[in-house]
Formats: C-alpha cells, structure tokens, sequence
C-alpha cells in the first residue's frame, strides 16, 4: 500500500484579484507602513478567538469526552480514546513508500546537521576569586508537538518539530495530529509513518484547538483510556484556531511562536523573473483559502507581469479554488514602493513568516532585513525548499509576530538556568555594595540577609 499523502483537488475557480497598495509618495512612518501593508481582516481573528476560548474551556471541563465530541464535529470521526495503537505506527512505517521514505530520510538528515549546530554552550565566568557564575541550558521535561492535518496534511511537520526537540535533548514528547475520517480515525498514515521513523510512540489523533489545549491542561485518566500528561512546553504550525490557541495558553505552558496560517512576501526588482515570482506566491497560497501571498516591488512592469502570471499559472493549479481564494484576500497583494529602501522598510513592517529576495545583489538586501521568520535569498531558494529539505524549519512566526519572535530550533526546547556559587570571600567583597543597594530600595532584610552571615559566631 502506498501512504503518501492523497487528498481531493478542490473545483477550479474564479479568476485572481491582486489588489494594490501603493506606498510612493505618502512619506510613511513605521506605524504608517504597518498598518497600510496587507493583513487578515480583525474580526476573522476575533471570531476564532471566541470559538477557541469555548474548546478550552470544553477540554479543561470534559476531557477525553469533550475530544470524543469535537473529533466527531470537526473532523467527522467517532472516537474513543484518541492515543494511537503502537501497531499502527509500526505498520504505517512498514506499508510507507520507498520514494516518500527517502525523502524523509534526507529531510531528516540535514534538519539534524542543522538543529546539532544550533545547540547554545554552557557558560562558567569567575567575575573574581570564588566569585563563579555559570549559565547552563537544560531542556525541559515534557513536550507537545502538534502536526497539522486539514485542507492537507504535513508529515514535513513531524520532523521541523521533533528533530529539534531530540537535539535539545527532551525526554517525554508527546504529538497530535488530526483524526482522518477516510484512515480510520487516526492521522494520516504518513504522519504516523514519519513519528515511527523518529522513534515517537506517543501520538495522539487530536486536531486544532483542543489538541493545544489537551496538551497544555493534560486530560484526567477516564474508563475509556490512560490520562494525557500535561506539557511544558508546546510547538508546531496550524490554522488560525490552532494558532489562537497557542496564543491562548501561552503562560500555562511555553510556545515556540504563532506559527499560523502561512504568509510568503518577496522582495522583487525589475530583474525578478515574473514566471518564478508567481509560482511562490501560488505555493504558499496553496495551504490556506486564508493564506498571505505579498509582492513588495518598486517596478510597476514587474507587478504587471507578475499579475498575468497568476491569473495563468492560479488556474491551472491543483488547489486553484483556494489558491485564487487566498491571493483575491484583504491579507493578498502587491505593494508598490519608491525604491529598495521602501521596499525593505515595507518587508520590515510586514515582518513576513518567510520573505524571498528575488532583486539584484540578493545577499547584500538580505542583510539589510531586520525582521522576517525566515529570509530565502535569490531565485534557486524558494521557500518550498525550506518547507522540505533545506535543513532549516519550516515552523516559523506569522502575523506580523516575526518582529519578536523566532522560527522553532533548539532553544526553543532549552531554557538557560543561571547558576551562582560565591565563596565566603567573594561574597564579603560586595557585601557593602548590597547593604547599600538594599537600603536605597527599602528592602533592609536583603542586606541583612548578608550581613548575618558575617557575624562572630559565622
Ligand atoms: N506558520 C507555519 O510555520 C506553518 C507551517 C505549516 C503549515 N501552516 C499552516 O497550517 C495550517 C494547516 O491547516 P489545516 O486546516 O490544513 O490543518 P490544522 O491541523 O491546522 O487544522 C485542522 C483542525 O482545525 C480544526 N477546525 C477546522 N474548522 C474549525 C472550525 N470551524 N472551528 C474550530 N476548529 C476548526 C479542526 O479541529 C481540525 O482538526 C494552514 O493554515 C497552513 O498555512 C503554518
Ligand atoms: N510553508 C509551510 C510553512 O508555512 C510549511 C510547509 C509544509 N509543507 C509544505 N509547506
Ligand atoms: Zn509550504
């Protein structure tokens, strides 16, 4: 049996409709730019925000019944207990295509050479005798990786989350992936194909909202089945109501970012080629009706080209009823700038999950871009490279969220434990700076704190 991933193209559809921001000539300040540059309508978000605070809600309330009920009104699977049989996965590894198995492999294997790179190195500083501080990044116990698998399903995802999450060295990892009505109830055999390869053995069958929330409230044990621990930490991409959640219960648990619905901007100047140009921003478009295609150019023939382009290639696409859905959207567009430092204060204020420099000197623009998930320079990186066998990960931040946070890597599993071990000595050396600082913040228990032990009797 071949288990590549196998769902139905949606009916062809309307044309494109690409709209226009024209940025030239307004003289923008930051503020100006970010709210002038395509974006999701708000109340599409406050929307879900709603819904996901009911599934919460039902999860913390109901446990694995409120799963059952959501697995039956989201996914149209009847559930009993959602942990997915260990004979499953070793089947679904089995009955895997040789080709897609392949693939995997040398996906896996340069996302490792990279995620082994990316591990930070323990720190000692002596700041004066005895006076040692040390930084030591420890990973944390548990994780809850979740593996997205609606309007298409992500075995790449498996491994952007979990070859980072064994480079930091987790313990316990636990992953979720939507239950498949035409598999059974259990995720896409591709998937569980892929947790196999990696060695995973706790994968659960839940989708969206409420696998975040099972992850980050745990579910009691129940007659129906074993309890699902609770995480500390929780990672992975999703749609708009995976995102939220993850928005939602940052503070009980740890997120790597909001790696929401996919957005793809390019940076594109007159020698961009409108073929290439096009085909990325079909790509991206594919994942979602509500997905971010932005052109960001200084060149009106570009974008015209760029323009016939899509209409061309949008039609003849597989997905092209949500394709052209996607690039017809208020958050899809072309953004017409004065010049390459427009274009790059324009990219900037987007701060694009991934953003491709399709311009002349691709490198040295690069380098000038502060904010963006992930930066794909020149025409032989398109994103669809990162989002399989780069090396790099493909879950990054969306919605602007690029501006203070990063895509997942091993840090994100680590935290930094800073530890202090003065001697008699050294501690006797600031004694006097700390008596005084602590009476300059009325804190005088502090000092004497450290004064006690300075006493005849010590
Ligand atoms: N930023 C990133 O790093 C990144 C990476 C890969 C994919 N993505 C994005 O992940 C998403 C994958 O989406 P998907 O839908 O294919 O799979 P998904 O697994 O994210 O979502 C499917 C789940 O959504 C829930 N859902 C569907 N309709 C709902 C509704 N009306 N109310 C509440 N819950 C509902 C269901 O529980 C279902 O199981 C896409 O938006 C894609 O762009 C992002
Ligand atoms: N482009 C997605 C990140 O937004 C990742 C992906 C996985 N498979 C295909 N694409
Ligand atoms: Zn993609």
């Amino acid at each position: 049996m071949t288990t590549s991933p196998e769902l139905p193209a949606t009916p062809p559809a309307a044309a494109v409709s690409f709209r226009t921001v024209d940025l030239r000539g307004r003289g923008l300040t930051l503020a100006g730019l970010r709210a002038a540059v395509p974006r999701a309508r708000q109340h599409t978000m406050a929307d879900a925000e709603q819904k996901v605070l009911d599934i919460i809600k039902a999860v913390r309330e109901d446990g694995f019944a409120a799963l059952s009920d959501l697995a039956l009104r989201f996914d149209g699977v009847q559930q009993v207990h959602p942990r997915v049989p260990a004979a499953s996965l070793a089947r679904a590894l089995a009955e895997l295509d040789p080709a897609v198995r392949s693939a995997l492999e040398e996906s896996i294997s340069r996302a490792r050479r990279f995620a082994d790179g990316q591990r930070p190195r323990d720190l000692d500083v002596e700041l004066g005798d005895g006076a040692l501080v040390s930084q030591n990044w420890v990973p944390v116990s548990r994780v809850g990786l979740y593996v997205p698998g609606g309007l298409a399903v992500y075995p790449s995802s498996v491994i952007m989350n979990v070859v980072p999450a064994l480079a930091a060295g987790v313990q316990s990892i636990a992953l979720a992936s939507p239950p498949q009505k035409d598999f059974g109830g259990l995720p896409h055999p591709t998937i569980l194909a892929a947790a196999a390869l990696l060695g995973i053995d706790e994968v659960y069958a839940i989708g969206g909202a409420q696998a975040i929330a099972a992850f980050a409230y745990g579910v009691p044990a129940h007659d129906v089945g074993p309890a699902l621990e609770p995480v500390d930490v929780v990672t992975g991409p999703g749609n708009i109501f995976v995102a939220t959640a993850k928005r939602l219960v940052k503070g009980v648990v740890g997120i790597d970012s909001e790696a929401g619905t996919t957005e793809i901007a390019i940076l594109a100047d007159s020698t961009a080629q409108p073929a290439l140009v096009a085909a990325d921003l079909i790509s991206q478009a594919e994942h979602d009706p509500q997905a971010a295609s932005v052109l960001i150019t200084d060149s009106e023939d570009l974008a015209a080209a760029v323009r016939t382009e899509l209409d061309l290639q949008a039609a003849g696409t597989k997905h092209s009823a949500r394709v052209c859905e996607a690039l017809s959207g208020p958050q899809s567009g072309v953004v017409l700038v004065e010049d390459l430092a427009q274009g790059i204060a324009a990219c900037d204020a987007y701060a694009a999950e991934h953003l491709e420099i399709m311009t002349a000197d691709a490198p040295a623009v690069a380098a000038r871009i502060r904010n963006a998930g992930a930066i794909f320079v020149g025409d032989y990186s398109p994103v669809s490279l990162g989002d399989y066998c780069a090396g790099s990960n493909h879950v990054l931040p969306t919605s602007g969220t690029a501006a203070f946070s990063s895509g997942l890597n091993v840090t994100t599993f680590l935290r930094a434990i800073q530890v202090i071990n003065y001697s008699r000595a050294a501690l006797q050396e600031v004694s006097g700076h700390i008596v005084s600082l602590s009476g300059a913040e009325d804190l005088p228990a502090h000092g004497e704190a450290v004064t006690a032990r300075f006493r005849e009797a010590n």
